[in-house]
């Protein structure tokens, strides 16, 4: 139920933002900032204009290796509730992170034609690295949300880090594999022709090629396709990434797309921070479901990050086949990871 005086200790909430809180019938029980790390990007720029207009932000923090102040100077323009700060370099990385209760990175190298999202391991391990030492330091208890490429590896990565530093908790860490999802959706919608968003259907294993694997035997509504059309849908979601490379021709990879789904993903977040019931999103996080010490399946939210690993579901013969070769894969991309970690 919303609670409309717990609205009085939120600065300046116009009355709009406050009708359309009432709407979505929400109760805000505390402040909470969102920092974005890699703010100035092309996944950066677009996820913090969503952000901001999110009413459960009451402050956004933006950070990024070069300027954010246009940035935030043009955002705080907009007449929603949250005010918004810039911070840049990694001398302001620790204040841009004070007090956070969400971090969400997109911050990092993108792919170009022909190349594989594991080439951009070395040079986003870094970018990862130095975000996970900071968040140890200023906000141990933040959620954090990694977008930054491989994510099959990356999220390993900050696992090993946090651990170094003793500040690791498996619940707080996710690998955002939404756009995954959210991919899968739109292009079940077109086939079954209905309104995308109505689509449910579970994505799990990793974010890379072969990795990505949606359940479509899990479909609703039913999904029924020969089988050379299944598989044509599985692989055009598992490409779809590398769809989007082609198509923008060494001007970087997905960003509308993401920074669309990253917005989704974090406002699950939010709404888990808030103690909404029964929010569930597909992640890349620690899982004991497979053979892979990382995996992405839905999981249910809560305050504290992650409530539970949800079961997976009845795979079908395909699907089993399937994510057997994925953890081959996944296991490899994990190691690689964790390597870099140990040098
Ligand atoms: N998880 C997913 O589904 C997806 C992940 N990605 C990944 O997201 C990452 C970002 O992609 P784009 O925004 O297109 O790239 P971009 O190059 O447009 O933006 C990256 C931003 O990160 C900043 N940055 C780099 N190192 C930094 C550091 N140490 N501290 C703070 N900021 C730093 C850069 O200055 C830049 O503004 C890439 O690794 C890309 O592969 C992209 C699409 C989907
Ligand atoms: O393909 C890429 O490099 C970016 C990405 O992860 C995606 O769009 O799924």
């Amino acid at each position: 139920m919303l609670t409309l005086k717990l609205l009085k200790h939120i600065p300046a909430v116009s009355r709009s933002s406050q009708q359309e809180l009432s709407s979505w019938n929400l109760s805000i029980t505390r402040g909470v900032k969102v920092a974005v790390v890699g703010a100035a990007g092309g996944i950066g720029q677009p996820l913090s204009l969503l952000l901001k207009l999110n009413p459960l932000i009451t402050e956004l923090s933006l950070h990024d290796k070069s300027d954010t102040k246009g940035i935030a100077a043009d955002l705080s323009h907009i007449c929603t509730a949250s005010t918004v700060r810039a911070f840049n370099g990694d001398t302001e990385l620790v204040c841009a992170l004070e007090s956070a209760s969400i971090v969400v990175v997109p911050a990092g190298m993108p792919r170009k034609p022909g190349m594989d999202r594991s080439e951009l391991l070395d040079v986003n391990a870094n970018v990862a690295s130095t975000v996970a030492r900071a968040v140890s330091n200023v906000c141990p208890s933040a959620l954090l949300a990694f977008i930054t490429n491989p994510v099959n590896a990356i999220v390993p990565i900050v696992a090993e880090v946090l651990k170094q530093e003793d500040a690791y908790d498996p619940k707080r860490l996710f690998g955002v594999t939404t756009l995954d999802v959210v991919r899968a959706k739109t292009f079940i919608g077109a086939l079954l022709n209905v309104d995308p968003d109505t689509v449910r259907v579970p994505v799990i294993g990793g974010h890379a090629g072969q990795t990505i694997l949606p359940l479509l035997s899990q479909c609703e509504p039913e999904l029924r396709l020969d089988a050379d059309k299944k598989a044509e849908l599985v692989s055009r979601i598992q490409e779809a990434g590398t769809e989007v490379v082609k198509a923008k021709a060494g001007k970087g990879s997905a960003t509308l797309s993401m920074a669309y789904s990253a917005s989704r993903f974090v406002n699950s977040l939010l709404r888990a921070i808030n103690n909404e019931e029964d929010i569930i999103e597909c992640a890349y996080v620690q899982s004991t479901l497979s053979e892979a010490e990382f995996f992405a399946s839905p999981v249910l939210l809560g305050p504290a990050g992650i409530k539970k690993n949800l079961e997976l579901p009845p795979l079908d013969e395909d699907e089993e086949e399937r994510l057997d070769s994925l953890i081959v894969q996944l296991n490899k991309e994990i190691t690689d990871g964790v390597k870099l970690v140990a040098c």
